[in-house]
């Protein structure tokens, strides 16, 4: 999985838990950093830094992202975006990127185990969807410090369970006894990386799939294999994820 990769200059937008280690990454494989940017110089996000750069890294708030992506996609540079909960503005950077000519590539998580983990859920829904005497829950657990709840990789969970089964319709946060509500619980625990779990339950028996992150390498080192993809995607006017990525 980690081939050979062109050595690029990035520019890191966020300088938070994941900027760092993110950072840690990037200097391992070679790649250098001009320009880092934070809440207190965001005035040197401009076209003229972001084009001294040949791709940026994104990981924010879900306040800042989207103006942030923009930027960087009217600069004409590709951009990986990891932070959660602005979705609801994914439509608009589609439109940006696609009229600009621009690469993005967003991703609820970029841990390669995380993305083992969804195809699991959904393959374990399609199958459930004939066995209706199985219900099925899903629960999330972070540090402390999250802003949003739920996060984004228990939304993509939810949002693939209720593709794979008919007889929910869609998903809500907190419990619930509505048969065709998917019920997403959250917990925010000391400084718990992140930990995801899908119960489908019957009167017989409990399967339950989870996946636990011990740290945040996983993540980093996803997001930085997204950006050595996007090398040389400049132009493209497309929107990538983890399936262009990974194949699956
Ligand atoms: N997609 C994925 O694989 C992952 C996504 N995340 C998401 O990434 C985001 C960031 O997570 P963390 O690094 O843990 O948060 P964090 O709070 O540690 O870091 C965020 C950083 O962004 C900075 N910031 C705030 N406004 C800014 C602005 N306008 N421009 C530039 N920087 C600004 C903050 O000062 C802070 O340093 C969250 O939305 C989180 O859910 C986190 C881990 C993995
Ligand atoms: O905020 C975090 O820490 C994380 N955020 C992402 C999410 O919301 O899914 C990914 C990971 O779970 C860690």
């Amino acid at each position: 999985m980690y081939y050979f990769h062109l050595v690029m200059k990035i520019a890191l937008i966020g300088y938070g838990k994941m900027g760092h280690e993110i950072e840690k990454i990037l200097v391992s494989r070679g790649h250098t950093i001009p320009l880092i940017i934070d809440f207190d110089n965001t005035d040197q996000l401009t076209a003229e830094n972001l084009n001294a750069c040949d791709v940026a890294i994104e990981f924010t708030t879900p306040a800042t992202a989207y103006g942030n992506i923009v930027s960087c996609l009217e600069a004409g540079i590709p951009v990986v975006c990891g932070t959660t909960a602005w979705l609801d503005r994914l439509p608009e950077a589609t439109e940006i990127c696609q009229r600009n000519g621009g690469a993005f590539f967003y991703a609820s998580n970029y841990s390669i185990g995380v993305n083992i983990f969804f195809a699991v859920n959904r393959q374990l829904a399609r199958m459930m969807n004939r066995f209706p005497e199985y219900d099925v829950t899903l629960n999330e657990v972070h540090h402390v410090q999250k802003k949003d709840a739920p996060s984004g990789t228990a939304v993509t969970l939810a949002e693939d369970i209720l593709t794979g089964i008919d007889r929910k319709t869609s998903w809500q946060l907190g419990t619930t006894t509505d048969p065709e509500k998917l019920e997403v619980t959250a917990q925010r625990r000391s400084v718990v990386p992140g930990i995801h779990t899908v119960v489908w339950e019957s009167e017989a028996d409990t399967i339950t799939i989870d996946h636990t992150a011990k740290n945040r390498s996983g993540f980093a080192m996803g997001a930085v294999l997204a950006a050595e993809f996007l090398a040389g995607k400049r132009g493209a006017g497309k929107v990538y994820g983890m399936k262009d990525l990974l194949g699956f």
